[in-house]
């Protein structure tokens, strides 16, 4: 029996090296980030209340659907589990797609398709209505950050739970185990049908990274053979920063331009993409080092350069990107790439040793000219959690209302209580 009110919790992730060469099925870098997505799923005490909720303010979506008009008849229930599958279900989209009508900006849309998705795949028409999902993120949305493998990792951990294909994470933050639990590797595969909702063709790095945590050199294999993903333990700590161009932008679009490009020009786009697993590969072996010393870091800075500029061959930089690249060359501050999708969104710069406060001021002053944000985060945080039976001091913040009404990410998370170690489980 799921007891309500809980709340499901997956990170970011900051690609460093691969992005799009990974949709066509190259290695790709990432490590998960500090800032996180966090879903609250209560229960309104109404038992006649026919319907389920979703509260998405930092998109300013609010909706509900009936449970008695949901397409129960789509999804099959009966063999326990829903089989993990490689493509979405085509049934499943052409029904889903009534019940989205009224829903017409493609942020919405996407969002609200991959909640109905994964709902109609995960629960059955037996579990209990009047639910709410309410998802806050202190990530910056559409930004290059992974926000949607977030929200689908959080969605596919939740649905999963209710729908009882997983029991109730235990094991604590250090105790953690190296090995991928089965839980893990469920909501790993259906948070990726969630990031197919969203963006169409992901490689499913993005949702390895917010499902297990930690840093990763990840592939996606031909022939619907199972992904290759390897974690990457003691990474070398690198200084990286991360800047913000709040230039939007939905990787849905960047991933199919990539593909008419690549489409266009197979030749010429087929080298760019082997460059980009060289790099990639290059990459890997440097960070592993036991000893990453000046000259590791020397070359692992010029594989940023070479990589940005082979993004931009692809098409997916922006003007805003290449002037925190422009700035950071002047200053010599260190090498910068875009992360994520580009076509705006973050960029990563790998700092140089012994910069002064002097240079760092000049640049902040120059961002700010053009609303750049920048970020400190940490690389390699926690996977999936999740929070039940919150302390009494937490507990009362575990409502819709407070939720949705946080004005900071900062007033999130130590209202909730996050950084209370002994809250969180994990699977
Ligand atoms: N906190 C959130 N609330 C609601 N929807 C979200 C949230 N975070 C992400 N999304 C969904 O993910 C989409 C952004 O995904 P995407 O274009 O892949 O950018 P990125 O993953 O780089 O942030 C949004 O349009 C929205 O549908
Ligand atoms: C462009 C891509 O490599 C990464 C997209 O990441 P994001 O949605 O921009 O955070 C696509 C993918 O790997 O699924
Ligand atoms: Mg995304």
């Amino acid at each position: 029996m799921v007891q309500y009110p809980f709340i499901t919790s997956a990170p970011g992730k900051v690609i460093l090296f691969g992005e799009h060469s990974a949709v066509y099925n190259k290695p790709a870098i990432a490590a998960a980030l500090s800032l996180r997505t966090y879903l609250l799923v209560t229960k309104n005490s109404d038992p006649n209340d026919d319907y389920i909720y979703l509260e998405f303010p930092d998109i300013k979506l609010s909706h509900k659907w009936k449970m008695s008009e949901m397409p129960w008849e789509l999804t099959t229930h009966e063999q326990g589990r829903p089989p993990e599958g490689e493509e979405l279900n085509a049934e499943l989209v052409n029904g889903l797609t009534t019940m989205l009508t009224t829903i017409t900006s493609p942020l919405h849309y996407s969002a609200a398709y991959c909640f109905l998705y994964l709902f109609l795949s995960l629960c059955n028409g037996e579990i209990e209505s009047g639910l709410t999902f309410t998802v806050r993120s202190t990530l910056p949305i559409g930004a290059g950050l992974g926000s949607s493998a977030s929200i689908s990792v959080c969605l596919a951990s939740a649905l999963a739970y209710i729908g009882g294909h997983i029991k109730n994470a235990t094991l604590d933050k250090s105790s953690k185990i190296i090995k991928d639990s089965d839980e893990c590797l469920f909501v790993d595969a259906w948070s990726y049908m969630g990031e197919k909702c969203i963006h169409g063709n992901p490689s499913g790095i993005d949702n390895a990274v917010a499902t297990h945590g930690g840093a990763v050199m990840f592939q996606r294999m031909a022939n619907s053979m199972p992904s290759v993903r390897t974690s990457m333990r003691n990474l070398p700590s690198i200084n990286l920063l991360l800047t913000n161009t709040k230039t939007p932008r939905r990787t849905a679009d960047l991933v199919s331009n990539v593909a008419r490009v690549v489409n266009d020009f197979p030749k010429s786009t087929g080298c760019i993409l082997e460059s980009m697993e060289a790099i990639a590969r290059e990459a890997y072996n440097l960070m592993l080092r036991p000893f990453f010393d000046n000259d590791s870091k020397v070359r692992l800075m010029e594989l940023i350069r070479i990589n940005h500029g082979l993004l931009v061959a692809l098409g997916v930089s922006h003007p805003n990107l290449e002037r925190i690249k422009l700035y950071c060359d002047e200053l010599k501050i260190g090498e910068t790439k875009l992360t994520g999708a580009g076509g705006g969104g973050c960029a990563i710069t790998l700092l140089n040793e012994n910069i002064t406060q002097d240079t760092y001021d000049e640049l902040n002053a120059k961002f700010e000219q053009h609303g750049f944000q920048t970020f400190k985060t940490t690389l390699g945080g926690k996977g999936v959690g999740l929070l039940m039976n919150p302390s009494k001091e937490f507990s009362e913040y575990l409502s819709v209302e407070s939720f949705v009404n946080f004005k900071t990410t900062n007033e999130i998370e130590t209202s909730i209580g996050c950084s209370s170690v002994e809250s969180w489980k994990y699977w």
